[in-house]
């Protein structure tokens, strides 16, 4: 009996943030290749354990959030996917990680890789240069100097980050000339200008008011037909917009990872029944 009221309060309140976007559960969809594989990664930084026995697999044309309460590993492992994690003094990580099932941390060209895993930050940080300078950087770097090709390339990056249109007119303005939401979709021109097959977003519009925020989702939904987008958010209703899949972390290791109707409707794991229905966290 009680467990059956616990169900019913993880339906009205874990589920809320579901019912709230107006999402519905939809029927088994079709699977994705595995893009990122990680198989038993324990993480530390110095003494500290902050990842614990973690695998997950990561789809591809897929968006899939990490959630979980502050310091619980979320950013370590996104980090992880680009070796962001190797300028940290006293980090090591053991097991593995795969991208397109080469091992990520065995023989693999750091540049390469982070070339093909692309990052937003939870502040928009342009370069301080201007708007079309900082989306040509990452193709000048990987060599491309003709102009006309860097002209599309930025063209097409700013029309992919839905921000064509609002600086058009103005592309050798400053990047920093331009508000919190225009920045953050400059510098997700700028990860996609080299063409990445991930995009690594963490907690992109933390920063950002509603209306950029909205924008910034329906990007990361319109970027999901190309790249596989992994999102760590502690917007429980981010999550059940955008996500298809959601895993959730808890002092470093990973609870559960589902479909994003069953972690909001119908989680597996009473750990992730109390944070959504905010018993903790
Ligand atoms: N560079 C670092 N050096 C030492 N410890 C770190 C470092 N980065 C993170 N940690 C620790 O590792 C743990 C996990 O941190 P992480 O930033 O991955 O958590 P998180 O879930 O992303 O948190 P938040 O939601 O607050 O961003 C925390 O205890 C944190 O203090």
């Amino acid at each position: 009996m009680a467990r059956a009221v616990e169900a019913a309060s993880v339906r009205e309140m874990g589920g809320a943030a579901f019912a709230q976007v107006g999402l519905e559960a939809e029927g088994p969809q079709p699977a994705h290749a595995t893009r990122l594989a990680v198989s038993h990664v324990n993480l530390y930084y110095g003494d500290h354990h902050a990842l614990k026995d973690v695998s997950i697999e990561i789809p591809e044309r897929e968006i899939t959030s990490f959630i979980g309460p502050s310091g619980c590993g979320k950013s370590t492992l996104l980090r992880c996917f680009n070796r962001m994690n190797d300028y940290v003094k006293d980090c090591r990580i053991e097991g593995s990680i795969t991208l397109d099932g080469q091992d990520i941390y065995a023989d693999f060209n750091t540049t390469l890789l982070r070339q093909r895993v692309g990052m937003v930050f939870q502040h928009p940080n342009p370069f301080p240069m201007s708007i079309y300078d900082n989306v040509a950087y990452g193709p000048r770097g990987m060599g491309i100097k003709n102009r006309s090709e860097l002209d599309d390339l930025v063209e097409e990056s700013l029309r992919r980050a839905a921000l064509w249109d609002e600086v058009k007119d103005k592309l050798k303005a400053s990047g920093l000339s331009l508000s919190g939401g225009q920045q953050q979709r400059l510098c997700i021109a700028r990860a996609i200008a080299v063409k990445p097959e991930v995009l690594l977003m963490d907690e992109p519009t933390s920063a950002l008011d509603p209306i950029s925020t909205v924008q910034v989702e329906q990007l990361a939904m319109e970027l999901k037909r190309d790249y596989t987008l992994v999102v760590v958010t502690h917007n429980m209703q981010q999550a059940a917009r955008i996500s298809d899949s959601v895993a959730f972390f808890l002092l470093g290791e990973l609870v559960e990872h589902g479909p994003t109707a069953q972690i909001f409707k119908a989680p597996r794991d009473r750990r992730t029944e109390d944070y959504l229905t905010g018993r903790f966290g």
